[in-house]
């Protein structure tokens, strides 16, 4: 499927992002939300989680969860007790599609860098990526927001050869 015809970028830019220290908003508590919230405790975020209910995955410990349906306006104060600033990055989570486009629509008008529609790729700054990580080396595979299940598939093959070599 061409960029063009899917609305999304023939052309990402792949980066990777310092996240220490900066504050995570994730709307929604799921399954999808403990893969996400996992991955940026591990890169050091702060993480807020507006959800109702919370998978026993994420770590209540390590997150500030705010136990709630979403409302407009929850994103500007989610820095209430963490941090003073907008969220740096947004994560819209939720199994209702109307929900995580409000939250895509607030978190834009609200000025945050990064946001991300796990339902959407359409409506997402950024997609996630598979990744293989060890001690001095992140492998990433991404298949440009097109076939999530084929990125997931592709780092267990690129696992098999890592594992191969190192
Ligand atoms: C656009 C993106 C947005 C984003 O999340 O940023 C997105 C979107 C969607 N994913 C969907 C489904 C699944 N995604 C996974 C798994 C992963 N998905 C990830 C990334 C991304 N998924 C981004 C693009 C990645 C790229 O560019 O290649 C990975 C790589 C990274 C991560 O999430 O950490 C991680 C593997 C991690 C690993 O294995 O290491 C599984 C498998 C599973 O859950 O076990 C399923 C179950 C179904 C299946 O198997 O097909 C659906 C359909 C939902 C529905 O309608 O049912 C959408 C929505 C849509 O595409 O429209
Ligand atoms: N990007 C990805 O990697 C993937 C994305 N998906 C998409 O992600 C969506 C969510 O999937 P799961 O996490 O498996 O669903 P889930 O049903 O496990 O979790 C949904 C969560 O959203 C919460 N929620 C519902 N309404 C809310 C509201 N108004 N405010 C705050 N929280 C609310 C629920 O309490 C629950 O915690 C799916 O509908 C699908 O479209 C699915 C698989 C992978």
């Amino acid at each position: 499927m061409s960029g063009v015809a899917s609305g999304l970028p023939e052309h990402p830019y792949p980066v990777n992002i310092d996240m220490r220290g900066r504050l995570a908003f994730v709307v929604g508590g799921g399954a999808v939300a403990a893969r996400k919230v996992g991955t940026l405790l591990h890169c050091g975020a702060k993480v807020v989680v507006i959800s109702p209910a919370l998978d026993p995955r994420i770590d209540r410990s390590r997150v500030d969860w705010r136990e709630k349906s979403y409302k407009s306006g929850d994103i500007l104060a989610a820095g209430d007790g963490m941090a003073a600033d907008v969220p740096f990055v947004v994560l819209a989570c939720t199994d209702d599609a109307n929900v995580n486009a409000q939250v895509v629509r607030d978190a834009q008008a609200a000025g945050v860098p990064l946001t991300n529609n796990v339902g959407d790729p359409a409506q997402s700054d950024f997609y996630n990526v598979a990744k293989i990580e060890t001690d001095d080396c992140l492998l990433t595979v991404s298949t440009k927001g097109r076939d999530p299940a084929r990125a997931r598939r592709l780092k267990q093959e690129l696992c098999e050869w890592v594992g191969g070599m190192m």
